[in-house]
């Protein structure tokens, strides 16, 4: 499943086919994730226009195959599994089935085949083009498949969607330690992991690792989710704690030793044991796992050959280098879709408001969904906030979820418009209480309106009445 050779030079790869250089799309997409899936969707929709999208590995991209859908296939039976074993009146082993974990995320990987995602571009009328793409010149993309390879056209315009790749720190040079690829894809679970990184994949991964059987230490250099409100980091930090995961926060690792093995096979165990040593201290374990964030896959795709500011050159999703959240990449790819289908149609440009709020949640148990700014944030800008506090556990709804229920509420509101602009919720389940927020903060509805929105008893929406009424 190894990309195909990126290691010909862009004369190479440029000149591998002269016969095939005829190839012409409206549209040329390179990357087949979901912000290249979408933009080639909205960019054609409706029209005869043409459009490819160029991959050179899996159609559907990190997210199906190694990120979004993994994980969240494995982390909702261990969110059900806590809730059943902390509810009265239900009886639960307290083992987790690995095997069959492994196998549930198989399935949701379907078993790393991209049928179904190629049968659905055809189908719409994409074509999917094999191989790895680089820009070579003006609207020009150079496909190498290790084999013949073509040169394309794009008539109109080409999109890069290549999405990232992790960031590795010096210090674990040579020593191969698991990225968030193994982890999604872990097929040895190694007794021991040490997980090094506080953001959303290191605390995923913990959870999830920690479900199918690893000992797990996670060595932050900050505070968990330090992107978050304060409170959210801490009740998730107690609570992978409280599953018997060793939580070390504000430290740096400073020096790694790994024998290295031959089979570094995804999800497999790389090497003998590792040792890591972070403030001042010493942690063994059979494996680590390096998440400490992705940056821009913009490398060696030929961005250099054109000006990036070129009005044929569009950029979506991770690759953009905005948020990297799938819903993100897929929001921009609809206005990037939009925007061209617009102009090759000769319309007016469609209007896209500023500050559009960023939601994302966070799968651990408890969950973190947020949207807009944190309260710092709104400080750093300028604003003048109020701050609504709220404990979950004083709504009834959010008590009978379950008997261990803990969790918290914030909304941000901008004191000069009366609206809200940020909101974090932290607790089991609360993935669905964030729309309620975005929707208040695109729609800029005033908090005086939002009383008179009435959540149904006994819901965790009520919380909403508590976080406004909390204002008087
Ligand atoms: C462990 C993990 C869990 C995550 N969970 C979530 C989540 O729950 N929710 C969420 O919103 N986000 C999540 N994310 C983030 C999410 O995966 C990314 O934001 C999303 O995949 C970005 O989509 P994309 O289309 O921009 O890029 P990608 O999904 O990375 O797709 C890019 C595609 O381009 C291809 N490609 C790259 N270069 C070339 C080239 N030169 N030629 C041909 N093809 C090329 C790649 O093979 C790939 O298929 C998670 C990330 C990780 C690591
Ligand atoms: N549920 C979701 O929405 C979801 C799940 C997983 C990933 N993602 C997205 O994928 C992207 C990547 O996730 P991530 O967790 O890798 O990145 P992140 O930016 O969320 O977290 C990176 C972490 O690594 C730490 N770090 C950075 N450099 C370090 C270094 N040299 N040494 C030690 N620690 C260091 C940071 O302090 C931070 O805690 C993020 O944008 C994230 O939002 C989203």
């Amino acid at each position: 499943m190894a990309a195909a050779s990126a290691s010909k030079s862009r004369e190479e790869i440029a000149g591998l086919d002269d016969e095939q250089s005829g190839d012409e799309y409206d549209v040329l997409v390179i990357g087949g994730g979901p912000a290249g899936e979408v933009a080639a969707q909205y960019a054609i929709a409706g029209s005869d226009r043409t459009a490819a999208i160029i991959e050179h590995e899996l159609l559907g991209g990190e997210c199906s195959y190694w990120a979004c859908m993994p994980s969240k296939a494995l982390l909702r039976p261990v969110e059900v599994h806590a809730a059943a074993r902390n509810l009265d009146g239900i009886k639960v082993s307290k083992k987790m089935l690995p095997e069959e974990l492994l196998r549930r995320r198989d399935a949701w990987v379907k078993q790393y085949e991209d049928g179904g995602q190629v049968g659905w571009a055809n189908g719409i009328g994409i074509d999917v083009i094999r191989g790895h793409g680089v820009i070579t010149g003006e609207k020009t993309v150079a496909v190498d498949n290790g084999g013949a390879g073509r040169t394309i056209r794009a008539r109109q315009a080409v999109i890069v969607a290549t999405g990232s790749t992790p960031v590795i720190p010096e210090v674990f040079a040579g020593t191969q330690p698991w990225s968030s690829r193994d982890a999604t894809g872990v097929r040895e679970i190694p007794a021991s992991l040490i997980v090094v990184g506080g953001g959303v994949v290191a605390c995923e991964a913990a959870a999830w690792m920690s479900a199918l059987g690893s000992s797990v230490t996670l060595l932050s250099r900050g505070t968990l989710l330090g992107k978050s409100e304060p409170f959210a980091g801490k009740l998730v930090a107690k609570a992978l704690t409280d599953n018997g995961i060793d939580v070390r926060q504000k430290v740096d690792v400073t020096e790694v030793r790994r024998p290295v093995a031959d089979d570094t096979g995804i999800g497999r165990i790389h090497g003998d044991q590792v040792t890591v040593i972070a403030g001042g201290e010493e942690f063994t374990a059979d494996e680590v796992l390096v998440a400490t964030g992705r940056r821009p896959a913009r490398d060696g795709i030929g961005l250099d050959t054109v000006a990036e500011d070129a009005p044929w050159l569009y950029a979506v999703g991770d690759a953009s280098g905005g948020p990297a959240l799938t819903h993100w990449g897929k929001y921009q790819a609809r206005n990037v879709g939009h925007l061209i289908a617009a102009r090759a149609a000769g319309k007016a440009e469609p209007v896209v408001p500023e500050n559009v709020p960023v939601p994302q949640v966070v799968f651990t148990d408890p969950q973190v969904a947020s949207v807009g700014l944190t309260k710092k944030e709104a400080a750093d800008k300028g604003l003048d906030t109020s701050i609504a506090d709220v404990e979950l556990t004083g709504v009834a709804g959010f008590g009978l979820l379950r008997d261990d229920a803990q969790g918290r509420a914030r909304l941000v509101i901008d004191n000069a418009t009366d609206t809200i602009v940020g909101a974090t919720f932290v607790g089991p389940e609360v993935d669905e209480l964030v729309h309620a927020a975005t929707i208040a903060i695109v729609g800029k509805v005033p908090t005086s309106i939002l009383r008179h929105a009435v959540p149904s008893y006994p819901t965790v929406s009520e919380v909403w009445l508590q976080l406004l009424e909390s204002l008087d």
